[in-house]
């Protein structure tokens, strides 16, 4: 089979543009698709935004990130995908939404090999997969916020994806992205959500109750167990309505009063305090 070489994003947002970057910064020929030029610019800014923290801090010469921007092609038409060898779709968490993008992709890319990978961290690979006419080469490729830093990787089959996908899939990941990969059964919310979201609801119920402030709950857990971050400042990072959507999903597929979406993360994503990307969460960014 061939190198892979040639990538599609759909999606710029937090998880879209980072893939973007990571697989610019490995050589690869990106192209990124969003809705609109509004969201085209938004999604390139964010690229440039991390790739100058990168040069910042040492960690890249300018003339590499001239070079990966370089790479990137911002596109609001999916046709531009026709030649696609793999498409990573990093859309909003909301099913319809994506079984749409998968649908589509379907009908455009002409590779006969092509991988269609989802950055889902909760929907079923499974229904991705059966939006398409090729469920055998759709699979979950699971990445972590900030994806630049962060190394991890799940990679998710569904019942119907090939083993060859599979193993494409996962050279492609750790040769070419130089991430690490763990494998996980396609359930909602895979190994890490499924740990995390219910520690998440925890703290969010905690504060809910009354039980401590937010800066009280957060520093118990950087200081108590050397947590990078606490995990409001984590939901903040990640972004309410992501979160809830994660939530609503784990919860429709157990039934679990843990993974149910407390009625404060409800209400906040309702009066739009979506976190960091709203400059406004369990903490104010505006400042
Ligand atoms: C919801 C899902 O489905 C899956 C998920 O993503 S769950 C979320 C998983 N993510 C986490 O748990 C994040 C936990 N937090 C952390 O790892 C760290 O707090 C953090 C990396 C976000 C920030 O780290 P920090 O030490 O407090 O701050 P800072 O010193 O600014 O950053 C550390 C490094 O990360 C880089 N960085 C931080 N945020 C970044 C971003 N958004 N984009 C690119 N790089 C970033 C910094 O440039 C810095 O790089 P160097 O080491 O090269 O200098």
């Amino acid at each position: 089979m061939a190198e892979i070489e040639r990538v599609g994003v759909v999606g710029c947002g937090l998880m879209g543009s980072g893939i973007a970057e990571v697989c610019a910064r490995a050589g690869l020929d990106v192209v990124v698709n969003e809705v609109g030029e509004d969201a085209l610019a938004a999604g390139r800014a964010r690229i440039e935004k991390s790739l100058g923290r990168a040069v910042r801090n040492g960690k890249l010469e300018e003339s590499a990130r001239d070079e990966a921007l370089g790479r990137i092609r911002f596109s609001s038409d999916l046709g531009e995908f026709a030649d696609r060898q793999l498409v990573v779709e990093a859309v909003a968490e909301n099913e319809q939404v994506k079984t749409d993008v998968f649908t589509a992709l379907d009908k455009v890319i002409t590779d006969p090999e092509a991988i269609f990978a989802s950055n889902t961290s909760s929907i079923p690979i499974m229904k991705l997969g059966m939006a398409t006419s090729r469920p055998q080469q759709v699979i979950g490729i699971h990445f972590f916020n900030p994806v630049p830093v962060l190394k991890l990787v799940e990679l998710v089959p569904s019942l119907l994806t090939d083993e060859s996908t599979k193993e494409r899939a996962e050279a492609f990941v750790e040769s070419k992205l130089g991430k690490e990969v763990i494998l996980s059964q396609d359930r909602a919310g895979f190994v890490v959500n499924a740990l995390l979201v219910p520690y998440l609801l925890s703290a969010i119920r905690m504060l809910e109750s009354g039980f401590a402030s937010p800066e009280d709950i957060d520093t118990g857990m950087v200081q108590g167990c050397a947590h990078p971050m606490g995990p409001l400042a984590l939901t903040d990072l990640i972004g309410l309505d992501t979160t809830k959507a994660i939530a609503e999903s784990m919860y429709a597929e157990f039934k679990e009063p843990l993974y149910s979406p407390p009625p404060l993360l409800l209400r906040m994503v309702d009066a739009g305090l979506l976190g960091k990307k709203s400059s406004r969460g369990f903490y104010d960014y505006s400042k």
